[in-house]
């Protein structure tokens, strides 16, 4: 199988307000709409874009998302939608709701219009959502025949977001490259479903410099709640970057061993997807043998943006030999990503997070951190 696949979004528009401008760019598409929101994200929000359509002579019907992007949850909003003969379906929100609304739109074959309200991960623009079980298990990828049709990316509303979301979106943009780049020099498959072009490859890259130059000046906008051009540049990496880096370049280890991570109980659930990627991103690059100075560079930049390094920080310091050995197969199951670009076994696996957890607790202690 040797075929390059790019795929990617009709349109992506990024900036302040965007989101008043949804009437126009939807004009001509269809009129009954249906708008999905978790609780918290209806009043940052959800409203707004609703007026707005309201304003442009679309009917929307508002849906309350619950929070997980399961199987029921999908099925439970895909029947309200169907009520509403909706032809275009339009998720506002954090990653959970937009795989749902993706999900949703699929099912009745709409038109679907992605608002991200954090960039906070980089589902946004991809053809695929991630499956939970209503405990918030990892259970599967679900993938489309098209990605979406537009996305609006509003940076007023994203420079309020809590600053944690955007350190996390970070984390996740973090883990483009080094799985691309891993992937890339395997020969594997990626997420669209051929091995990486030159183009993905180059917007991975793209992803991880913008990442390292503006990400401090990005994360000190955030808490000022201030939009500056290193907080765009950091939305679009987070956002545009990842997305396309990450379902055309190919994931790897960094977030299959997220996904094992959610096989766990306890307060990790706590931890944003993001964040748990962080760590697993310093899994990989432990499995692939880098240098003190490079594995270093990650943990620095990681612990300068708040972002968890050790198994400690990821709620995990009780965690037991059986329970990272746990993590490790779920890891490893067939079908996961990490066979894209690795030939290990749970058990290397479950000496790499050790590893991991060691590395960056003594760089803490070295730098009394
Ligand atoms: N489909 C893909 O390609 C893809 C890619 C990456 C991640 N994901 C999935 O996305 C999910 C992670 O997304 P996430 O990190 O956004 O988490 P999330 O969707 O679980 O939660 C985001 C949280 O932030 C809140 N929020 C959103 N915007 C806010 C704002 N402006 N102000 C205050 N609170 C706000 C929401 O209410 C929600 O509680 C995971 O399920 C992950 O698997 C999917
Ligand atoms: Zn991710």
């Amino acid at each position: 199988m040797s075929e390059r696949v790019f795929i990617s979004p009709s349109k992506y528009v990024q900036g302040k307000n965007v989101i008043e401008k949804i009437g126009s760019y939807l004009r001509g598409i269809g009129t009954q709409t249906v708008v999905i929101a978790d609780e918290t994200v209806w009043n940052i929000a959800g409203h707004k874009v609703v007026s707005e359509l309201k304003q442009a002579n679309f009917s929307a019907k508002e849906i309350v998302f619950n929070g997980e992007a399961s199987k029921e949850e999908i099925k439970r909003i895909t029947q309200a939608a169907k009520n509403e003969h909706a032809t275009i379906v339009i998720g506002v929100g954090g990653g959970k709701t937009l795989d749902t609304a993706k999900a949703v739109s699929d099912e009745l074959d709409a038109y679907t219009v992605i608002i991200p309200t954090a960039a906070s991960a980089d589902a946004p623009t991809s053809a695929l959502s991630v499956v939970y079980s209503d405990d918030g298990i990892f259970e599967n990828y679900r993938f489309y025949n098209h990605n979406p049709n537009l996305i609006l990316v509003d940076t007023k509303i994203i420079a309020e977001a809590p600053p944690r979301l955007l350190a996390s979106g970070i984390a996740d943009a973090l883990a483009t490259w080094v799985e691309a780049r891993a992937v890339i020099a395997y020969g594997g498959k990626t997420m669209a479903g051929g091995i990486t072009t030159i183009a993905a490859e180059a917007i991975a890259e793209k992803c991880e410099q913008t990442l390292f130059q503006y990400g401090h000046l990005a994360y000190e906008s955030a808490k000022a709640k201030v939009v500056t051009p290193a907080l765009e540049a950091i939305v679009e990496a987070n956002t545009l970057l990842s997305g396309l880096g990450f379902e055309s370049g190919g994931l790897a280890a960094a977030h299959a061993i997220h996904n094992g991570f959610t096989a766990l109980e306890g307060e990790i659930h706590h931890l944003t997807h993001g964040e748990k990627v962080a760590f697993g991103t310093l899994v990989q690059l432990v499995l692939e043998k880098h240098s003190l100075a490079e594995i270093e560079r990650y943990i620095q930049f990681y612990i300068s943006l708040d972002l968890p390094v050790t198994l400690e920080d990821i709620k995990l310091k009780d965690a037991t030999k059986e329970d990272i050995l746990k993590v490790a197969k779920a890891a490893t199951v067939e079908g996961e990503t990490i066979h894209n670009a690795f030939n290990v076994t749970a058990d290397e696996v479950a000496d790499a997070i050790i590893a991991a957890d060691q590395y960056a607790t003594a760089y803490k202690k070295s730098y009394r951190l």
